[in-house]
């Protein structure tokens, strides 16, 4: 059995959109994910970070390469890895109890013993006293604390996570990140999160993988050595943030200068 809980082996990327030239989103991307380990995805837009999430999630084919779940070839999605996106991927029309509920359907335990394990996982997030409200009934940050809770609620291995907390507020936005880093120490899981924010990378990872400009390859992947919560006044904090600036800076550069070649 591999080490790693993940394992990326030289993963390609081509999209082929019918009546549209074909998009090389990711070329030869390689890394090792450790059990528990927090990983966050950093780079341009448009470089196949999404693209990448899909493909471990097992809902998107990869052109060429290995993606593997210990040592065992991802052939579609599995319970044993979870996937949150921007928007709260929840079903409007039922309750937040009973979308929590639904996840646990797969399972195969009783609807009562479902119910009762959902509504433990919702207290366990905060989320107690709204388990009888529908999704839009929420703040945007309850919204995803929902979500976290049902995909928690499965137990998976991975959890990916792509750009959840985008849409809030700067303030829930850093409550959230709190949360997270809690969520993630009691579930033992490895999370791979997507984001924009060189803060919001700083704040979560154990390392932060840097994208190219599409196609997506690994520019670099540096650790964070700073211990939780991050000191934002330490002077290797803006170290780090400098670094991260740069690196993007560069990558966008390059992908400006090749659409106007
Ligand atoms: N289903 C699809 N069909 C065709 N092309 C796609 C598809 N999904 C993504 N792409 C293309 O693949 C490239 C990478 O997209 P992807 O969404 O993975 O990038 P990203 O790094 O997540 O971007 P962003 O940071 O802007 O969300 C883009 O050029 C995109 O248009």
């Amino acid at each position: 059995m591999s080490a790693a809980a993940l394992s990326l082996r030289n993963v390609s990327k081509v999209w082929r959109p019918e009546g549209r030239p074909p998009v090389e989103a990711l070329r030869n991307f390689s890394l090792d994910i450790a059990p528990g380990e927090f990983v966050v995805f950093l780079g341009p837009s448009g470089c196949g970070k999404s693209s990448l999430l899909y493909m471990i999630a097992g809902l998107e084919e990869i052109s060429s390469g290995a993606i593997e779940q210990h040592g065992k070839p991802i052939t579609g999605p599995s319970a044993e890895r979870g996937l949150i996106f921007q928007e709260a991927s929840l079903f409007p029309w039922l309750t937040i109890l009973d979308n929590v509920a639904f996840g646990l359907s797969i399972k195969g335990q009783s609807t009562a013993s479902r119910r009762a394990a959902a509504a433990e996982i919702l207290r366990s997030v905060g989320l107690g006293d709204m388990l009888e409200k529908k999704p839009d009934e929420l703040s945007g940050g309850m919204r995803q604390r929902a979500a976290c809770a049902r995909a928690l609620a499965l137990r998976p291995e991975i959890l990916m996570m792509d750009e959840p907390f985008a849409a809030l507020d700067v303030q829930t936005r850093a409550k959230m990140q709190d949360f997270l880093l809690q969520l993630w120490r009691d579930s033992g899981a490895s999370i791979v999160l997507v984001t924009h924010s060189i803060d919001e990378a700083i704040a979560l990872a154990d390392r932060v993988v840097v994208f190219t400009a599409r196609p997506g390859q690994v520019k670099t992947i540096i650790p964070i050595d700073l211990p939780r919560p991050r000191p934002t006044r330490d002077p290797r904090y803006h170290e780090l943030r400098d670094q991260f600036m740069d690196l993007l800076a560069d990558e966008v550069d390059r992908a400006f200068a090749e659409q106007e070649a």
